[in-house]
């Protein structure tokens, strides 16, 4: 979490490379928002990605920090002052225009309600650009003309304050009792909320399609792997195809993500393997899996595939299904999400109302078992 504060950034300032190549320039993103209305301003023609709308934002001057930048760039530009605002990081990303390169570095803030009101009248910034507050379900469903490169901070943006992940089969008996399982989660999940469902079983493929059948309103999460509890590439039905539009993302475990990537750092065949229809969400533990999350999120936006969404950073404290596992606590957990260049998920003996301490340590939401069904 930045507080107003002087956070040093790595970035450096824009430079001109030795073989001529558009340099980059690296961008403070701010998206500003009170509930659901956000907030996009509207580039001037003449400006590079001109005649589209843009989240509040702009050049990071050289030994001005990305907060710092955000922070100046927001007042500049609209008058809102963040001193007391709580600035989360959502992701960084690179982005090729051809005659230009972008390094984006893109922190969400919410505003008060004071704030919200003292600036929801207001439609032209400090300098003389448009300002419109629009609906979060209208934007992102594409209807605001945004430069090619925001297409990545909308996919970020479809992540819930709250994940809810299933039990273990054998949580329901010595025996795994797939009735019980389903019967549970088909009562209990939270209407419309994204579920993680977790089946490692290999029997019991058909669960996740059938609770989702049983429970239209629910978004999911699936593991990414070969036995795939859903398949509906194969001449898909009605039902198939309605249930596969429900996936919101694949889910690839700490253990898949570092096959990812060889010992040279190259892809491996399992990275081209991953899924090219969906984004991904992806677990870590440690530094060496944020890296291969940074690399597998970076390759994605490259090839123009769905992208990492989020990352849940685990555990932050002790569960009962990994009782094993050591855990990081909220300060280290912080240190580990700074370095996701995607949104992060506070997982591991959370409930749902530690939510504003994620969002103080730097993350974007919590997800567990126990407290979130
Ligand atoms: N502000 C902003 N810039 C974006 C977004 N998406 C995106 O690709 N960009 C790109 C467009 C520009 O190439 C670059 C921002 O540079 P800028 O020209 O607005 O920076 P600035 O405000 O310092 O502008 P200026 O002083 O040069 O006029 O980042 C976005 O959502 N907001």
């Amino acid at each position: 979490m930045l507080n107003g504060s002087n956070q040093q950034s790595e970035t450096k300032p824009e430079s001109k490379t030795k073989t001529n190549k558009p340099s980059i320039v690296n961008v403070a993103v701010a998206v500003i928002h009170y509930k659901d209305q956000y907030l996009l301003g509207f580039r001037d023609a003449t400006q590079h990605q001109g005649n589209r709308y843009e989240f509040v934002g702009g050049k990071i001057e050289a030994n001005e920090s990305a907060a710092q930048a955000l922070i100046r760039e927001v007042a500049e530009e609209t008058d809102i002052l963040l001193d007391n605002n709580t600035i989360v990081k959502l992701g960084r990303l690179h982005h090729d225009y051809g005659d230009k390169q972008v390094s984006l570095q893109v922190y969400k803030i919410e505003l008060t309600a004071e704030q919200y009101e003292q600036h929801k009248h207001r439609e032209q910034g400090l300098e003389g650009q448009a300002l419109t507050w629009v609906i979060k379900s209208q934007l992102l469903a594409g209807a605001y003309h945004l430069p090619a490169a925001n297409k990545t901070i909308l996919e970020w943006l479809k992540l819930p304050s709250k994940i809810t992940i299933t039990y273990p089969l054998a949580h329901f008996g010595t025996h795994t009792d797939a009735a019980a399982w389903l019967q549970y989660h088909q009562e209990n999940l939270a209407s419309e909320s994204w579920v993680y469902i977790r089946l490692k079983d290999v029997n019991s493929k058909h669960l996740a399609e059938q609770l989702m059948t049983a429970r239209p309103d629910i978004l999911a999460i699936l593991p990414n792997d070969e036995e795939q509890p859903l398949n509906v590439e194969e001449s898909p039905t009605a039902n198939e195809t309605a249930t596969g539009q429900r996936i919101v993302a694949k889910h690839l475990t700490h253990s898949t993500l570092m096959q990812c990537f060889d010992e040279v750092g190259s892809p491996t065949a399992l990275t081209q393997s991953l899924s090219k229809d969906h984004p991904l969400i992806v677990s870590c533990h440690d530094i060496a899996s944020i890296t291969a999350a940074n690399q597998l999120a970076s390759m994605r936006i490259q090839q123009g595939l769905p992208p990492v969404i989020g990352a849940f950073v685990s555990p932050v404290f002790a569960t009962q299904t990994h009782p094993d596992d050591t855990p990081l606590g909220w300060e280290a957990w912080s240190e580990l999400a700074e370095l996701a260049d995607m949104p992060v998920i506070g997982l591991g003996g959370l409930e749902p109302a530690m939510l504003n301490q994620a969002l103080q340590y730097g993350g974007i939401s919590v997800a567990g078992i126990r407290q979130f069904i």
